[in-house]
């Protein structure tokens, strides 16, 4: 059985959420059933890009996920496009032998039997801005196929106030998971450069935002790899 992957790269650190700061190894995989609007992976969702992403078997994931931990165990990242749309059970099976530890970045469009065996699954519902609509009962079956891993978390991304008043009702309907929130960058062509000032000055808003709303469920967080990146691929 091969997967396909769009790339695999680190050692770096998670820059987004729970996990911010973390070391991890990211195994990014090809193909999303979404099309977000300011989706910053596209190299990883737009099938023109498909003749890059590699056929890849389990033990070929891990035997690159090893060389670039130098062996050392660590976090691996599941992220893409929607890695919920692959079978990375044998990946997190063999990983976790040795012992890697596994997280997965997804939508929540699509609940697979392996979340279950991870330690951290971050569902990302998306935001009107992106132009894609949730569908609330898939969201919530992957709530539930989660139920054994570590820790499950939400993630949403605002760029604007209808964002904001979106994820407070997101956060409505699932009060008992951990919520973080991050500003959208607008500015995802990875040829160009980010401007970190514009970066601060939209977590600035989000933050006021929040606090003048007397709303402390969630925290409130940089993209940290972009801070210090930009939009370079790779890290
Ligand atoms: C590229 S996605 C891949 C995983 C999965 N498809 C998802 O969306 O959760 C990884 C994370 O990046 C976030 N993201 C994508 N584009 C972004 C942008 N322009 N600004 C901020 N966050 C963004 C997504 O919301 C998600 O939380
Ligand atoms: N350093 C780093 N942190 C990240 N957190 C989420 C990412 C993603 O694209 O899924 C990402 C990424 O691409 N790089
Ligand atoms: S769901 Fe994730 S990978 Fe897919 S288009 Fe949206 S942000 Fe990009
Ligand atoms: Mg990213």
């Amino acid at each position: 059985m091969k997967l396909r992957i769009a790339e695999i790269f680190g050692p770096t650190i998670q820059g987004e959420g729970v996990l911010i700061g973390e070391p991890t190894v990211f195994v990014r995989a090809g193909g999303c059933d979404y099309r977000c609007s300011w989706c910053d992976s596209l190299h990883a969702v737009d099938s023109a890009f498909r003749h890059d992403w590699a056929p890849m078997s389990p033990d070929a994931i891990m035997d690159r996920v090893r060389e670039l931990s130098g062996g050392q165990p660590l976090t691996v990242s599941l992220s893409g496009g929607n890695p919920a749309i692959q079978d990375f059970g044998p990946v997190i099976a063999s990983g976790r032998q040795s012992g890697y530890r596994f997280a997965c970045e997804t939508q929540g469009s699509v609940a697979r039997p392996w979340f279950a065996e991870l330690d951290t699954l971050v569902l990302s519902p998306k935001p009107p801005s992106s132009g894609e609509t949730v569908d609330w009962a898939a969201f919530a079956d992957c709530v539930r196929a989660g139920h054994a891993a570590r820790q499950t978390v939400m993630k949403i991304v605002i760029f604007d106030q209808a964002d904001f008043d979106w994820a407070r009702a997101a956060h409505d309907r699932h009060p008992d998971l951990p919520l973080f929130l991050q500003p959208g960058n607008p500015e995802v062509d990875p040829a160009l450069p980010v401007d970190p000032a514009m970066l601060a000055q939209r977590l600035e808003w989000l933050t006021d935002r929040a606090m003048q709303a007397g709303w402390f469920a969630p925290r409130i967080l940089p993209q940290l790899h972009v801070l210090i990146w930009g939009n370079k691929r790779g890290v």
